[in-house]
């Protein structure tokens, strides 16, 4: 069986939230790479390398492999994760004391692990990350005392250079990505948004927009446009008696029918519960008749695979754009009053508002005036 869409959606961030430690792997392996070479700058420049080389190489080299394996191994990988995000901003801030304060590498160290913070979309991860940082770099210098050497020797600004411009890459990079994904995503919650999720046809709000500019196009230009409301018949009583999914599967196959049976230029929509609505534009009457016909015998013709011998059939009522109509309520009520004739006649027809109509029938089918 296939899952909700809601559902898979919902296992989907749950699977990229427990795999946040994964996409982190790399990018920690590379940062903390650059780091290394960094901080051994450093400790050359202020001749602490014998002593704290080792320093380096754990924090640096080791340590995105022991994060990587301490969040593959936990129970929650998710949580251990952030805790890894906590502890490479600890680092950093160990590391401000041992290199002696030297400005150039402190600032862009303690910059950087913070402003990766803000790229995980971790509510507040950043402000949490400050107090280890500021706690380990208090600690460091309580222990080592060091003597400030603020000042940057060519090799350690040769070494901050990558940090500086793979971060700034990396940083556009992914502001790219996520404002083409945002881009990607607005384009499909406005198409979700235009569509009824029954039925595939144009959602009521969707659809009304597209009636009102046919409606202000027939009105400035001249040309005939018509509107159909069309209405399943005695909906209530299949509810009723054969159950909601049968409704819903009903509603489906209707809308499926009246996508099928319009000329692409015309407009479709679910106008609500079993009731459905089209404009055309630039059509003349005998078009737009023959459209409904079209539509009034498709239905005629469904079956329901588990309910075959249920006989679906339609009302519509059509209404031509008049002068007389100042909004699209005044049209809508025009169609809608030829649609209560079509149903108040005995159903199964198709009824012409008076005043863009005259008395006709239509393939044996009497036309309601
Ligand atoms: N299953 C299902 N029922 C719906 C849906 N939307 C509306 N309905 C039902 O459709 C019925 C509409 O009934 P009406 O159009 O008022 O009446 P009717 O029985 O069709 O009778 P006539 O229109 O006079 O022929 C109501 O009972 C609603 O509850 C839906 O999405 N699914």
């Amino acid at each position: 069986m296939t899952e909700p869409p809601q559902t898979a959606a919902k296992h989907q961030g749950a699977t990229a939230r427990a795999n946040t430690y994964r996409s982190i792997y790399p990018l920690r392996i590379l940062g903390m790479g650059l780091g290394f070479w960094l901080t051994c700058s450093v400790l050359m420049q202020t001749g602490d390398l014998a002593r704290f080389g080792w320093v380096s190489l754990l924090t640096m080299v080791l340590w995105p492999h022991l994060a990587y394996l301490h969040a593959r191994t936990s129970r929650d990988p998710y949580r251990a994760e952030v805790r890894n995000l906590l502890i490479d901003s600890a680092i950093v801030g160990l590391w401000i004391p041992l290199m002696h304060f030297n400005l150039l590498p402190s600032v862009v160290l303690a910059v950087v692990t913070t402003h990766d913070k803000f790229g995980t979309g971790i509510k507040r991860l950043w402000l949490y990350s400050l107090p280890g940082m500021a706690g380990m770099a208090l600690l460091g210098t309580l222990i080592l005392r060091p003597e400030p050497v603020l000042a940057s020797s060519l090799s350690v600004i040769i070494a901050t250079l990558p940090v500086i411009a793979l971060h700034s890459l990396a940083v556009g990079f992914t502001s790219y990505r996520l404002i083409r994904t945002v881009a990607r995503q607005n384009q499909q919650l406005k198409e979700l948004r235009q569509r009824d999720a029954q039925t595939g046809l144009f959602a009521r709000a969707h659809w009304q927009e597209q009636a009102q500019a046919v409606l202000e196009g027939a009105r400035s230009t001249d040309r005939p446009a018509w509107l159909l409301m069309i209405d399943i018949d005695h909906f209530k009583p299949i509810n009723d008696i054969h159950g909601h999914t049968v409704g819903d599967e009903a509603i489906r196959v209707v809308g499926e029918v009246i996508r099928e049976s319009v000329r692409e230029a015309d407009c479709a929509g679910r106008y609500g519960g079993d009731e459905f609505a089209v404009v055309c534009a630039d059509t003349d009457e005998a078009h737009a008749l023959a459209i409904a016909q079209r539509i009034r015998e498709r239905i005629g013709a469904l079956r329901l695979p588990e309910l075959p011998e249920l006989q679906l059939t339609s009302s519509i009522g059509m209404a031509q754009a008049h002068s007389s109509h100042q909004s699209l309520r005044d049209w809508l009520n025009s169609a809608d009053m030829a649609m209560y004739r079509a149903k108040h006649g005995g159903r199964n027809r198709v009824a012409v508002e008076p005043q863009g109509s005259r008395m006709r029938a239509a393939d044996g089918v009497p036309v309601l005036e």
